[in-house]
């Protein structure tokens, strides 16, 4: 799908959509319990990923509105019997090749061709220092995986430097194993607030973890636990809300209202303060979840570090390609790892809309100033789509390609955007 972006100013209310890294736990965590409700979930290609492979390892999940109602497997999942597609979704592959240790047989896992050069080499040394068989088909780290069961806890070590979803994989799987595993976590953990946030869901499943910080990062996980996940309710999405609130900070004349924002362990949350720093009129009412800004006010730059957050790099990107002077994104070497390396595509596309920006291995810097419009590539990944979309109602005159790659986090992005005024069509016909 291509769509063309005119020059924007946005209205309204609208509401955030559900949480993805919430609804891929959830799921995840009632498979491996009883009977569960997950509410207000976020339906996209990368969830469904998520229920699909839940499906396979013998969970069934009934669709009802707005909710799914989740028959879990009590902590003994299945041999799957096809091969489990992550599709898109990294955090599929990486929650899901931890659970296929939990069977008593062989799982083979896949996915697209960007899942197919996202690295799990620390993964698979863990699994297989925890007794289990796992490797790539290619022998390269990346999937095809095949992994064969036989977990058994124990202490081990895990590079934290490249993705935090090993670790919350690990975390949701080593409370089934038989014994108790120590994982201690070498390297700077990247992406922290996921794994906060993988903590909490556990807790709510009745599963306990003990937290060691006084030397590192130690988690000291019980095993022989039984989850107990029951009847929740998914809360908005600071990193898709983020496209909203910086489109509304960036364009003349907007003023939008996101809704369903209230507090919680997404450290995508510092959205809000990024946009306040960085001089926006943006407001946060904690207590009625809404968060609202006024556009119209010159930004200014900022230096951001994306160690916690990687996947608001696109956003503060575009932010700082209108801000007044020069912003530094650094700390950002893990962004390249994502469903494509999101600093080349910054790097390769925001100048196509004038934009002075210098890429270094784990950084961007860039001067803001006025944008031009031009034909942008949305490099088949939601985020840069968002991105590019955001910065084509300041610039006017754009087009982007691979638009349908929304579908991944944020289904309804485009219709959301029109809905609020944006002067986005879809011109894939012409
Ligand atoms: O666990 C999660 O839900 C996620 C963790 C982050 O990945 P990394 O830990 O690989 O940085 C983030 O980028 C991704 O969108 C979602
Ligand atoms: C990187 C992302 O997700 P995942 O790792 O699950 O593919 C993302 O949503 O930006």
């Amino acid at each position: 799908m291509r769509v063309s972006i005119d020059k924007s100013s946005i209205k309204g209310e609208v509401l955030a959509p559900p949480s993805k890294s919430y609804t891929h736990r959830a799921v995840a965590l009632a498979a491996l319990s009883k009977e569960s409700t997950v509410r207000h979930p976020l339906i996209s290609a990368d969830t469904l990923a998520t229920v699909r492979a839940s499906e396979m390892f013998g969970a069934s999940v009934e669709r009802e509105e707005d909710k799914l109602i989740i028959h879990g497997i009590n902590g003994k999942p299945n041999v799957p019997d096809d091969v489990i597609d992550a599709a898109n979704s990294g955090t599929t592959l990486r929650f899901m090749t931890a659970i296929a240790a939990l069977t008593d047989g062989v799982t083979v896992l896949t996915g697209d061709a960007s899942l197919r050069t996202r690295p799990n080499g620390p993964l698979l040394e863990v699994l297989k220092r925890l007794g289990v068989k796992a490797c790539s088909t290619r022998g390269n780290e990346r999937a095809p995986l095949v992994v064969k069961g036989g977990l058994k806890g124990k202490d081990v070590s895990i590079d934290g430097s490249i993705s935090s979803q090993f670790i919350s994989a690990l975390l949701i799987t080593c409370p089934l194993a038989e014994n108790s595993t120590t994982l201690s976590i070498t390297g700077k953990l990247k992406s922290r607030p996921y794994v906060d946030v993988t903590l909490e869901m556990l807790e709510l499943a009745g599963i306990k973890v003990h937290i060691d910080e006084s030397k590192g990062i130690r988690f000291i996980i019980p095993g022989k636990q039984k989850y107990d996940f029951k009847d929740y309710t998914v809360p908005g999405d600071f990193s898709s809300t983020s496209y909203l609130l910086a489109a509304a900070a960036m364009t003349n004349g907007s003023e939008v209202t996101v809704k369903n924002l209230f507090p919680s362990k997404q450290g995508d949350k510092v959205i809000v303060e990024i946009l306040k720093q960085m001089g926006a009129d943006i407001t946060w009412d904690k207590e009625a979840g809404n968060v609202t800004v006024r556009g119209g006010r010159q930004l200014k730059a900022t230096t951001f570090d994306a160690g916690a957050t990687p996947d608001l790099v696109p956003t503060v990107a575009v932010l700082a390609a209108v801000a007044e002077g020069t912003s530094r994104i650094e700390n950002a070497e893990h962004v390249r790892y994502k469903e494509t390396d999101r600093l080349r595509a910054l790097a390769t596309e925001l100048p196509k809309l004038g934009v002075d920006l210098k890429e270094e291995r784990d950084s961007l810097t860039i001067t803001g100033g006025k944008l031009h419009g031009a034909a942008v590539h949305g490099w088949d990944d939601h985020r840069i789509v968002m991105a590019l979309s955001i910065a084509g109602m300041v610039a006017g005159n754009t087009t982007i390609d691979t638009t349908e790659a929304v579908s991944i986090s944020y289904p309804g992005f485009f219709k959301d955007m029109c809905s609020l005024g944006a002067k986005i069509k879809d011109i894939s016909e012409e």
